[in-house]
């Protein structure tokens, strides 16, 4: 999914919320967009869910979206597994892998019970629960989640994070608001701030967000080929000498960034991972 140039301001003469932003979300990515109350981060995700037209640039998706909305409408006329149902043959799957999808996710969710009762009479948080199982019944390949974990109990925040990032690892691309910066931390490849004069930067993921212990992890990359920009957790990097180089990152990042480094390009062999000197 990636936009370009995009610029969004609502009606003509208003103010510019989004200015030139590129965005480009690839397949088996996890990324995080933060920033400021009001300060644009749901018209980003309304843009590339296409509720929202941009008005400059362009928005270019892989194929259909799902998207959790920051506000998800429970007065619609369905109990939670019609609604589910609907949502799964909309995105065309059979009646029966819908409803098995469906009884699937509400029981995931530990809200089998509620399966038959109308959205309007579920609470928050259980409604909450049926916005992101419709989201995750299709296995979209571009997945939209604005601050989708809020309202969430404990339990299912777990499960949320886990329907991301096993998202990511059948190789759909993820963007998600949120404003906890531990959130999905080691599994996240980059984080964009969007900026008062509505341009969007990317945030340098300090080497420890928790102020837990720092790994090094030292590689060689045996054709000299520069490592790519992004790499999870956004590990400092010095050159070793030859074609070694050594990444320093928090150790919630160290298991993430081991794996895009082995299974990515260039081809590295792995000198060492140890924790800092000096760490206790
Ligand atoms: N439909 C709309 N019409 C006019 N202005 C809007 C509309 N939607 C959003 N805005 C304005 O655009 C700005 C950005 O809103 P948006 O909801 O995208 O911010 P946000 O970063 O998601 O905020 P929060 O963290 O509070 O959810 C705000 O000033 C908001 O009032």
């Amino acid at each position: 999914m990636e936009l370009t140039a995009v610029g969004k301001r609502y009606g003509r003469g208003g103010r510019w919320i989004l200015r030139g932003v590129h965005l480009a979300v690839g397949p088996g990515e996890l990324v995080r967009i933060a920033g400021a109350n009001g300060s644009g981060k749901s018209t980003l995700l309304r843009l590339a869910a296409g509720i929202e037209r941009p008005s400059t640039g362009r928005v270019a998706r892989p194929g259909p979206v799902a998207y959790v909305p920051e506000r998800f409408p429970p007065a619609l006329p369905f109990d939670a597994a019609s609604y589910l149902l609907r949502v799964g043959r909309v995105h065309g799957l059979s009646a029966e892998a819908a409803r098995r999808r469906a009884g699937w996710w509400l029981e995931r969710f530990g809200i089998a019970d509620r399966a038959g009762t109308p959205l309007s009479r579920l609470s928050k948080g259980t409604c909450q629960k049926v916005a992101v199982a419709q989201a995750l019944i299709a296995e979209p390949r571009v997945l939209l989640l604005d601050e989708a974990w809020t309202g969430l109990d404990p339990q299912a925040r777990a499960v949320l994070d886990e329907a991301a990032a096993e998202r990511a690892a059948r190789g759909g691309a993820v963007l998600f608001v949120d404003h906890d910066p531990t959130r999905l931390a080691g599994r996240t490849g980059a984080v964009y701030r969007v900026g008062a004069d509505g341009g969007l930067r990317a945030v340098e993921q300090e080497a420890r967000p928790e102020g837990g212990p720092v790994m090094e992890i030292e590689v060689d990359v045996p054709d000299g080929s520069p490592l790519p920009e992004r790499l999870p957790g956004a590990p400092e990097r010095a050159a070793l000498g030859g074609t070694a180089v050594r990444l320093a990152v928090s150790r919630a990042h160290s298991d993430a960034l081991l794996r895009s480094l082995l299974v990515g390009r260039p081809a590295v062999r792995v000198l060492a991972v140890r924790r800092r000197e000096g760490e206790r």
